[in-house]
């Protein structure tokens, strides 16, 4: 049984200590990996879905033994928008519980020293107050095109507050609003919305379409934050925060789904019309989170939406194969 107790550690300090960052090739996890290796982490623990199955306990088990981490990042998840969330809620709910359960089991069992888990903004009540306060979850009805997954990451938060409680384990949560940036999900129909849009915009540019159409009424909120600023956030939560409770990692700025649209159609270049399909699922109205118990720790963003925008179409020039 792992003996972690919950001292503070300088994370920070050990840059030759062994990082597990699940789910590395990720949008979350490849900018997490990036920001390690620009702060001069030498040795980072990595494994592909195809290498490890986190889903599998057995197999989970057997990776911490042999490897036994000192840190534990888990960026690992089964994610994806509005349309995949409600069309495959078994897949979000099962696969999320099993991985976040076997990773965070393991990683107290064989002497992990501190474990940051990933949650998500729609862990929050469908129309909970705006802000959102980390104290308003699960007091009110959940947003239904995305209960399961959420299901599972209010899960995630409960079970790192367990060990913590019973275990002393040093398993602390981040709740990351919408993300965006570099080797996000460009998937036409199971991604988020913004790299929807780049993607269709992009291909009815090159294409000569007149038009392009776009889910739902364009009246839904969004908060955005870039993931390089999401990856700051979890560096400096692994180093400086070791809390009960989750903390929202936001940008503090919304803007509505149809600003949005006219923002990614302007980078892309498109010049063409939106139309918009209401026959698709406008789901939570609205979720800007309130961020400030992590401000008063020290931590903002830094990232301007256009121009987190114009870098990640660069970014989609150069990467995705057209
Ligand atoms: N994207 C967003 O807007 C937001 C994301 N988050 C959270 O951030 C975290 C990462 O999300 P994001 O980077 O966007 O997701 P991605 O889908 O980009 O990355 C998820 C990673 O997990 C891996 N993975 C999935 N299933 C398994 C498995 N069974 N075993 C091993 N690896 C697996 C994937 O590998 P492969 O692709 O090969 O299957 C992929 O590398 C998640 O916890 C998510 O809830 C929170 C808020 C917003
Ligand atoms: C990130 C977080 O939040 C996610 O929920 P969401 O924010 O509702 O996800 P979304 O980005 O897919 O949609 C945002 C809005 O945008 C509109 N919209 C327009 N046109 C497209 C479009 O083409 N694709 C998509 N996906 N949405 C579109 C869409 O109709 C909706 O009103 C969870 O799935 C979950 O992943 C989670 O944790």
């Amino acid at each position: 049984m792992g003996d972690s107790n919950k001292d503070s550690c300088s994370f920070l300090s050990e840059k030759s200590a062994k990082i597990f960052v699940a789910g590395h090739r990720g949008l979350v996890g490849s900018a997490i990996v990036r920001k390690l290796l620009s702060l001069g982490f030498t040795n980072l623990l990595l494994r592909t879905h195809a290498e490890l199955d986190l889903t599998r306990q057995s197999d989970v088990e057997s990776f911490f033994a042999a490897e036994k981490p000192s840190y534990v990042i888990v960026a690992a998840a089964k994610v994806g928008g509005i349309h995949a969330n409600n069309t495959y809620p078994a897949e979000f709910i099962a696969i999320n519980l099993q991985i976040q359960t076997n990773v965070i089991d393991s990683a107290f069992r064989y002497g992990v020293k501190k474990l940051l888990f990933l949650g998500s903004s729609c862990i929050y009540p469908k129309f909970a107050p705006q802000p959102i306060p980390e104290n308003a979850l699960l007091t009110g009805p959940l947003e239904p095109t995305n209960e399961w997954y959420a299901i599972a990451k209010i899960a995630g938060i409960k079970m790192c507050q367990a060990y913590q409680i019973q275990y002393k384990f040093n398993a602390i949560s981040g709740m990351p609003t919408n993300l965006y940036g570099p080797n996000d999900n460009f998937h036409p129909e199971n991604s988020h919305v913004l790299p929807a849009l780049m993607r269709r915009f992009h291909e009815a540019k090159v294409n000569g379409a007149k038009e392009v159409v776009v889910w739902g009424t364009g009246s839904p909120l969004r908060e955005f934050l870039h993931v390089d600023d999401l990856a700051d956030a979890v560096v400096f939560m692994m180093d400086e925060y070791d809390g009960l409770e989750h903390l929202n990692v936001g940008s503090g700025k919304e803007v509505s789904i149809k600003e949005l649209a006219e923002w990614v159609k302007e980078a892309v270049g498109f010049e063409g019309e939106l139309v918009w399909d209401s026959s698709k699922p406008d789901g939570t109205p609205r979720k800007l989170m309130d961020s400030s118990k992590l401000a008063r720790l020290g931590w903002r963003a830094k990232i301007e939406l256009r121009d987190g925008l114009a870098d990640t179409y660069k970014w989609y020039l150069e990467n995705v194969k057209q």
